[in-house]
Parts: structure tokens; C-alpha cells; sequence
């Protein structure tokens, strides 16, 4: 197998929750959300090199994330049953950018673009719908990322609309603090009975993020960031945290409040997008590479 040839790299962004309401809670615990999502061009990068030997192998390993229990690795296995060829395997190579634990989807993300990629590389062909619901099992956010659309979504995350929205330019910036989703959606103070909406109101009134209370009183760090970007304009919450956003119409205005951002928090200025940077590069890689 000439690797030149069939090696790909994918970008896998983030997403922003533009707003986050969460409407009730089904039998399992899990909650039922309305929510606006947009992905920005902040991205990992993932190297897929297929080869010959039916196994899978990710690097580098990351700290405190046995592989076994990396979301890559995961969705590589999960799409094993559907490989062509039996001894197709892949070498995967994670170049990380995005913050962990930030509320902007990285590890979801990540499952999301080795499914794209793999479906792809060992020939499975199934429909996207069918890898968004093979995604759903290892995260709320994997169909979003899947689908590669910005979508008004309810249920968990995966009954998605596809939707059009503005394109601005966000500063984002990370408090030095990881937030446990689990714990959030845990706590006995958070709302849970926000009515819903229709999706003509979701898009010309937006909403609020009901998580951002909850977040803010079990993470000072958060707190305090958020007071500080309040400052600047309506500062927000994505999911469940720890990452804030404000919006701006130009680049020199996001990066002059990135400027004056304290140091102790990361920051970027990124542009949100309609269609996601991992499928604008698949669709790319598959143009070239017709047979
Ligand atoms: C907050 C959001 O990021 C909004 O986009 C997502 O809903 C969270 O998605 P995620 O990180 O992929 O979440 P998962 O890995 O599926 O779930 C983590 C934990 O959060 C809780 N959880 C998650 C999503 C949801 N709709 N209800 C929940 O109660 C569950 O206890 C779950 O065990
Ligand atoms: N490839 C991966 N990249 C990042 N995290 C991963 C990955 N695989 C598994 N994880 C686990 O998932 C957890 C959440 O990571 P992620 O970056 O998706 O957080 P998040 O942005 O808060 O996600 P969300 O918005 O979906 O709640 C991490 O703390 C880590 O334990």
C-alpha cells in the first residue's frame, strides 16, 4: 500500500454552544436540551496513515487518558465491524489544540473526525446519519460534528436542524480550571424545566446558557472570568464550561480585548463557521482522490 497516496489529515474543531437551555430530564438521567451550535475554526489536527496490519494505534498518549479510553480510539473500534478489507488497520497521529474539559467538544470532536476519516479510508460507506448515531454512543456532541452542519439541536444533542448563522468573530477564553460535566449535570440546583422554544425564537432571540450559575459557583476561576468579560459585552458560557465567548463583528476588536485578556487564562480569537473544517477537507481529499 503506497501511504503517500492514502494518507489523510483532517482538522477537528470546536463547537460553541450559542446558547444552552435545558428543557427536562429522561429516565436515564440525561437531560433534554435546546441548543444552538456553531463550530469555530479553532481545530486538533488528526494524521490517519492506513495499514495493512488490522490493528489500531494512536499517539501520543495523553497524560491521565489511557488510550483504551481515548474517544479516538473508541470510534476507530466501533467502525471495525464495517471495514471492507479485515486487515485494514490505522496509525493515528493527535496534535491537540483544544483545551480539555472546555465545553467546546474537543474529545467529541476527535470521535467525530476518525469516524468521517475511516469511513472513508476502509471503504465502509455508510451513510452519515448512521455514523451520527453510532456517535451518539460515546458523546452527546459526536452527531453535531458528524453532520458538519450548524444546527439548532434537541433532545441530548442529536435531533439537529440544519441552520444558517451569522459568521462573527468570537474571542475565547479558557479560565485555568477543568469543569466536570457529570458534575454539573448533577447538581440539585440547576434548572431543568426551561420551556422550550421554537426554532424561529432560537434564531432571531437566541436564549442564555442554564448551566452558567451551577458552573460558576462550583469554579471561582470561571466566576471571575466571566465577571471580567462582562466588561467587554455579553460574555458567554459554551456547554457546560469552562470556556467563555464574546462576540464581535471585526478581528482588531476581538484581538484588542484578547490583548488586554489576563494572562492566567488562554485566549483566541476564531471565526464560527457553517459547515465544519473537517468536512470541507474530507470533501477536498475525496476530489483528489478519485479513481
Ligand atoms: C453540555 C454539552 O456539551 C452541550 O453541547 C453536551 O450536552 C455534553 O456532551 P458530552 O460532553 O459529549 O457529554 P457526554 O460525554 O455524553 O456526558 C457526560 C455526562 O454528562 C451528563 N449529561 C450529558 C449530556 C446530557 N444531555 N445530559 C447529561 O446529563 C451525563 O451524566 C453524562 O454522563
Ligand atoms: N481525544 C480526546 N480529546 C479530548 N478529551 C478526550 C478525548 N478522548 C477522551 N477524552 C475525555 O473526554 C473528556 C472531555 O473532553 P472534551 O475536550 O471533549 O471536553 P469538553 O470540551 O468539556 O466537552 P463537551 O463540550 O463535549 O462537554 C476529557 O476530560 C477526557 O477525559
Amino acid at each position: 500500500m503506497d501511504d503517500s497516496i492514502t494518507k489523510m489529515q483532517l482538522p477537528s474543531p470546536a463547537k460553541l454552544n450559542l446558547f444552552l437551555h435545558i428543557t427536562g430530564q429522561r429516565a436515564d438521567g440525561y437531560h433534554e436540551l435546546q441548543t444552538l451550535f456553531q463550530f469555530i475554526d479553532l481545530c486538533d489536527t488528526l494524521d490517519f496513515i492506513p495499514n495493512v496490519t488490522g490493528t489500531i494505534r494512536l499517539s501520543p498518549v495523553i497524560d491521565g487518558l489511557p488510550t483504551a479510553d481515548n474517544l479516538i480510539y473508541k470510534a476507530a473500534q466501533m467502525l471495525l465491524p464495517y471495514r471492507k478489507n479485515i486487515r485494514a488497520g490505522v496509525d493515528i497521529v493527535l496534535t491537540k489544540q483544544l483545551p480539555m474539559g472546555g465545553g467546546i467538544g474537543g474529545g467529541s470532536s476527535n470521535a467525530a473526525t476518525t469516524l468521517l476519516a475511516l469511513n472513508t479510508l476502509w471503504e465502509c460507506d455508510l451513510p452519515l446519519a448512521e455514523l451520527a448515531n453510532l456517535g451518539v454512543q460515546l458523546g452527546a456532541d459526536v452527531p453535531v460534528f458528524v453532520m458538519g452542519f450548524s444546527a439548532f439541536a434537541e433532545g441530548v444533542g442529536e435531533k439537529l436542524q440544519r441552520v444558517e448563522l451569522d459568521t462573527p468573530y468570537f474571542l475565547l477564553i479558557k479560565p485555568d480550571c477543568h469543569v466536570s460535566t457529570g458534575q454539573i449535570f448533577t447538581d440539585k440546583y440547576l434548572t431543568r424545566d426551561t420551556p422550550p422554544i421554537r426554532i424561529s425564537h432560537a434564531l432571531t432571540l437566541g436564549g442564555h446558557n442554564d448551566c452558567l450559575d451551577v458552573v460558576r459557583k462550583h469554579n471561582p476561576e470561571v466566576d471571575e472570568a466571566y465577571l471580567w468579560l462582562k466588561n467587554h459585552g455579553g460574555a458567554k458560557l459554551t456547554g457546560t464550561g469552562a470556556c467563555l465567548f464574546l462576540s464581535f463583528e471585526n478581528w482588531d476588536d476581538a484581538e484588542q480585548v484578547r490583548l488586554a485578556t489576563p494572562k492566567k487564562w488562554q485566549s483566541w480569537v476564531c471565526r464560527g463557521c457553517n459547515t465544519s473544517p473537517t468536512h470541507d477537507a474530507l470533501n477536498q481529499w475525496i476530489e483528489q482522490h478519485k479513481k
